[in-house]
């Protein structure tokens, strides 16, 4: 696993954030409006052909494979890919992910049409998706972690729309660091439960 430093200063960070930010809150906004356009034959097939053009354009400078986790100089991570909180990520929500009052993590974010199993209602790989993030942010304060185990209990439907998710430690053992998480509605009822198990994988041992 490789963890690219770059040389970039605040201002450079500063620029890249903005400059890719709204590029993946307006593709995030294409999804959305991909799902629940009603718009015309002629504007569909002008939209994609717009679509296919820009992609083309956009692809004539790219890296290989994944984004990666990348750190400048002064230590700051990028995990600008990453599928729950990547800032180019256009799929994920983004959640923000903050510090609790109570030492674990904690965020508030919305799901939206993109984020539907049942009708009306939060996929439950997505609400697995999150509550891995989450946790597995909770356990890497005290070091970092591989998710080894996460086991979930799915307590009453998650409504799409407002979400929030928080996740603390409950014990360390070792390499393994216990976990525990709740997904919460608008109306602060937990709809899920998580417990993870997440590793200090040996070949990061001693590093
Ligand atoms: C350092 C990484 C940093 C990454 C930063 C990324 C940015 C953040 C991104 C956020 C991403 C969000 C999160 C993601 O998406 S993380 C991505 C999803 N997770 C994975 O891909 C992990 C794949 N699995 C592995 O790499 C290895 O199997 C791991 C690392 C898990 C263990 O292999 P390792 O060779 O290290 O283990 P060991 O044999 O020395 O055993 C050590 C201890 O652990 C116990 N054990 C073993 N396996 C399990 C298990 N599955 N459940 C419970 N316990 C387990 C074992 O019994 C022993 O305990 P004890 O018997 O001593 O008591």
């Amino acid at each position: 696993m490789q963890f690219p430093v770059e040389d970039i200063d605040a201002d450079e960070l500063a620029r890249r954030e903005a400059l890719f930010g709204p590029l993946a809150d307006t593709v995030r906004e294409l999804i959305d409006v991909t799902i629940r356009s009603e718009a015309d034959e002629d504007t569909i097939l002008e939209a994609a052909q717009r679509i296919r053009d820009v992609t083309k354009r956009l692809n004539d400078r790219r890296c290989e494979g994944g984004f990666g986790v990348r750190f400048t100089e002064h230590g700051h991570m990028m995990t600008w890919g990453n599928a729950v909180s990547g800032l180019r990520n256009a799929i994920a929500p983004p959640l923000v992910v903050e510090q609790a009052a109570d030492g674990g993590m904690c965020s508030d974010f919305t799901l939206g049409a993109a984020y539907e199993g049942p009708p009306g209602l939060v996929h439950g790989g997505v609400c697995a998706l999150v509550l891995d993030q989450v946790c597995g942010m909770a356990a890497s304060t005290a070091k970092p972690n591989l998710t080894g185990t996460l086991s979930l209990r799915y307590r009453r439907p998650t409504p799409l729309g407002p979400v929030r998710a928080r996740a603390r430690i409950d014990r360390i053992e070792g390499v393994k660091t216990f976990v525990v998480g709740e997904l919460y509605d608008a109306d602060g009822n937990v709809t899920v439960s998580a417990e993870g198990v997440f590793i200090l994988p040996a070949w990061a041992r001693g590093r």
